[in-house]
């Protein structure tokens, strides 16, 4: 390696093999089919070629021109010539007129429709066609890894079962797209492939399949309503997933029965789905919809399968990960649903567990945690709180003679003269019982003695005003100011409540302050 300059590093060192590709041995060649691509009339015009396999999922291809002959794998880039990411492929210079074929050559394909792209051209545009490859199936899986993260989150967040089902799901399907895009191997094997591609891809079709059918059934709407057909979809997925879990113990025609099977059920699936999620849409559903969003690329496949496509053979993974895709993020369009609902429902949850029900004034353990922070705050900024406590005078009474249902509009009434008293409801607390709470941050007593006064005065008016003979409702209040003897919220209102207590005994419906 030459000195390093200054002005820039120098790694690596120099190449000492004419071309870094991997020649074909006996061993290699067993069982490839080998195809002949004839050179235009004329012979090779003496430029480079590039010639570039596409779509072969498993064991070894061959491509040959001339005295360039290289065999590669897809699930071990090292084993390919790295100018083509997506693809086995050489670049070679035929002599000018020669007259010699492109040979190329790989084992039986697992689906007997799966017929592997061949590409040739000038190495610039090919490579260019095969790059674009390479950043449509990264995105896709990277898509697949973000949507399975933010799926963790969501069950980080919220610690509910769907986010896990999904994140696991997504696990799958991404995994599944490397080994059947051959970034599994890529810049080296990553995954134990080895020798045995078929497997990997027949056991990732199987789990791939069942997560598919879980992810949209479960949006497909029926899954709470019709028995039959979520028993139907349960075997289905089972028998998906035990499928896969039998891979390894299959011949190779057994695997290309099971993955003909595969094909079939999981189309047939699909359609079956849509038809009840059409049912589910009839019927109003509309979250339906996005069950059959994520179904339209599978039997948009499935049609351009029946159709024998073009496309869809020469971009078979990328059409397969695109739709995969397209699922996963129906899927986490379906969580992000779930998430804000679920994100209501404990928000409404909150505001339960913090109102009191019968008068929707906040209840007594809210209530007292407010107080606990108003009490720091005052304590640190030095500005004046008072709590009043409010008690319905003889309420007893009230019940005993006018019925419960009197003595509970008694209460509504009072809250709500109360709280109409004051700029923040949420300073106006039910206690329990005939009971309430008001608390004045900001003010002190001789400011709050003539707001509680005026305070007294419309509950009064709010028992006037239900319009019931012979009911009088009146309040004792006990007023209590911060001072510095008071250690912590507990101790003000025990004040407050000797001072109502000093308002009952002086006769009831009267404003009492505290002492410091
Ligand atoms: N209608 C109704 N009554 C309630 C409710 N909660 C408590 N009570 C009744 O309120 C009454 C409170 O009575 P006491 O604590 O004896 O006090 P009081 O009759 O108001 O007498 P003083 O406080 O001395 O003026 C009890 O009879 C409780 O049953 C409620 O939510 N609705």
């Amino acid at each position: 390696v030459p000195a390093v300059p200054g002005e820039f590093l120098l790694a690596g060192a120099p190449a000492a093999e004419p071309a870094p590709m991997r020649a074909c041995t006996p061993r290699m060649r067993e069982g490839l089919r080998e195809h002949r691509i004839e050179p235009p009339p004329g012979g090779w015009p003496g430029v480079p070629q590039a010639i570039n396999v596409f779509n072969v999922f498993a064991g070894e291809v061959m491509v040959a021109l001339g005295e360039r002959e290289v065999c590669g794998r897809m699930h071990d880039a090292r084993t390919r010539d790295s100018r083509f990411r997506t693809s086995v492929g050489l670049v070679a210079v035929p002599a000018a007129g020669s007259r010699e074929p492109i040979r190329v050559a790989w084992a039986e394909p697992l689906q007997a429709d799966w017929r592997p792209t061949v590409v040739l051209g000038a190495p610039s545009p090919v490579q260019q066609m095969d790059t674009m490859r390479l950043l449509v199936r990264v995105s896709c899986m990277a898509i697949g890894m973000a949507l399975a993260m933010s799926a963790l989150m969501g069950f980080i967040g919220t610690r509910d079962r769907s986010f896990v089902l999904q994140a696991a799901a997504c696990l799958v399907l991404v995994l599944g797209q490397a080994v059947l895009s051959g970034l599994s191997g890529y810049p080296r094997p990553w995954l134990p492939v080895g020798d045995h591609e078929s497997w990997w891809l027949a056991a990732f079709t199987a789990f791939g399949i069942a997560a598919l059918l879980y992810g949209i059934w479960r949006q497909s709407g029926v899954a709470g309503t019709l028995a039959p057909v979520r028993r139907a979809v349960a075997w289905a997925m089972a028998a998906a997933a035990l499928a896969g879990l039998l891979v390894p113990l299959l011949p190779p025609a057994g695997l290309r029965a099971l993955m003909a099977g595969l094909e079939t059920g999981f189309g047939m699936a699909c359609l079956a789905l849509l038809a009840v999620t059409g049912l589910s849409l009839r019927r109003g559903d509309r979250g339906a919809v996005l069950g059959v969003v994520s179904i339209v690329p599978f039997l948009a496949i499935i049609a351009a399968e029946l159709a024998d496509s073009r496309l869809l053979a020469s971009y078979r993974i990328e059409i397969l990960q695109l739709a995969v895709t397209w699922f996963l993020i129906a899927m986490g369009y379906a969580l992000t649903r779930r998430f804000s609902h679920l994100r209501r429902q404990h928000d409404a949850m909150r505001v339960l567990a913090a109102t009191d029900e019968l008068t929707g004034l906040p209840n007594r353990r809210s209530g007292l945690a407010r107080l606990e922070q108003l009490f720091q705050s005052a304590r640190d900024s030095g500005e004046p709180l008072t709590v009043g406590f409010v008690d319905i005078d003889l309420f007893k009474r009230i019940n005993d003679v006018h019925g419960h249902h009197v003595g509970d509009q008694v209460l509504v009434a009072v809250a709500e003269a109360l709280a109409a008293s004051m700029r923040d409801r949420g300073d106006v607390v039910r206690m329990g019982g005939e009971e309430f709470l008001v608390v004045l941050p900001g003010v002190d007593l001789p400011m709050a003695t003539p707001r509680l006064e005026l305070m007294r005065q419309r509950v009064r008016e709010a028992g006037e005003a239900l319009g019931i003979e012979g009911l009088q409702v009146t309040a004792s209040i006990g007023l209590a100011s911060l001072c510095a003897a008071d250690e912590d919220p507990a101790s003000l209102l025990r004040r407050a409540d000797g001072a109502m207590y000093r308002a009952k005994q002086d006769g009831r419906d009267r404003v009492s302050g505290a002492t410091a």
